[in-house]
């Protein structure tokens, strides 16, 4: 694992009004690593991820992200066109739903070759190239490629999702309750496909859930949020196996009981 980290969250606070969704939380990912970030439901996780994710400016504290010149840079004191680079190019974004992260009406192949074409790919051979690599990558028929996704199943268009996301090679992924709503045999496969993806093209990734089955095969590190806060931060096994804080040992033994 590299020494520099690629993203560093420092005392970031979000509220909505007078409510807090996230406050006080501290984090860094290094290149490569997958955090999870998981607590029960309104304990700020999406408000996180979207806050590290460029998606809305914290009140407080700053997300800084190590861009590919390895200057480590105020996510939201980036130019327009930094900032696009990011979104389209370094960073991927799977929503819980694929709706959020999809064109339902345009075909598989225009999914994800339009990713492509944002960062200015305009040679439709290699853009057909590509796409046809990364729906193999995920594990979708071939065949599929002119379908649109309104044909295909939840884990298809979940698999669709990542493959629009990896096709520009990005160096980070957020990923927001990535299995939500699959059936459990759906949800195992595309875990296993994300897994070794993310193994393989070495991406770092933060996933936010409520599931701690997902954590436990993804995720290297583990932060515990309840109520907006960070009450714990470790190894995944550690963290799972030995949990310190009292909210992390009520969430772990929950879920043994079932
Ligand atoms: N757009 C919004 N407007 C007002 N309050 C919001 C908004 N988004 C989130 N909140 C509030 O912020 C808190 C944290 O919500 P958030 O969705 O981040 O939690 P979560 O842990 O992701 O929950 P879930 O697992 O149910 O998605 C909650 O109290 C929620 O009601």
């Amino acid at each position: 694992m590299s020494a520099e980290p690629l993203l560093i969250a420092t005392g970031v606070e979000r509220r909505f009004g007078a409510q807090v969704a996230c406050t006080g939380i501290d984090l860094v990912l290094y290149p490569g690593e997958v955090l999870g970030v998981v607590g029960e439901s309104g304990a700020g996780k999406s408000t996180l991820l979207q806050t590290l994710a460029g998606q809305a400016a914290p009140q407080s504290g700053q997300v800084a992200y190590r861009t590919r010149d390895r200057r480590l840079r105020d996510v939201y004191r980036l130019g327009e066109a930094e900032r696009r680079m990011l979104l389209r190019t370094d960073w991927g974004l799977v929503h819980q739903n694929p709706r959020d992260g999809l064109r339902m009406a345009v075909s598989a192949g225009g999914n994800v070759g339009e990713r492509l074409m944002q960062i200015g790919e305009r040679h439709y051979g290699r853009i057909r190239e590509s796409a046809r690599t990364w729906l193999e990558a995920v594990e979708i028929a071939e065949g599929r490629i002119d379908d649109t996704p309104q044909t295909f199943s939840g884990g298809m268009q979940q698999r669709l999702q990542l493959a629009r996301n990896l096709v520009t090679r990005p160096r980070l992924l957020f990923l927001d309750e990535p299995t939500g709503g699959l059936d459990v045999s759906v949800q195992a496969r595309l875990l296993d496909l994300l897994r070794r993806l993310v193994g393989e093209l070495g991406i770092a990734a933060i996933v936010v859930t409520h599931d701690l089955g997902v954590v436990r095969l993804l995720a290297d590190r583990l932060l515990v949020m309840r109520s907006g806060r960070a009450v714990e931060h470790g190894l995944t096994d550690q963290v799972l196996d030995d949990p310190q804080h009292a909210y992390s040992q009520l969430l772990v033994s929950s879920i043994l009981r079932g």
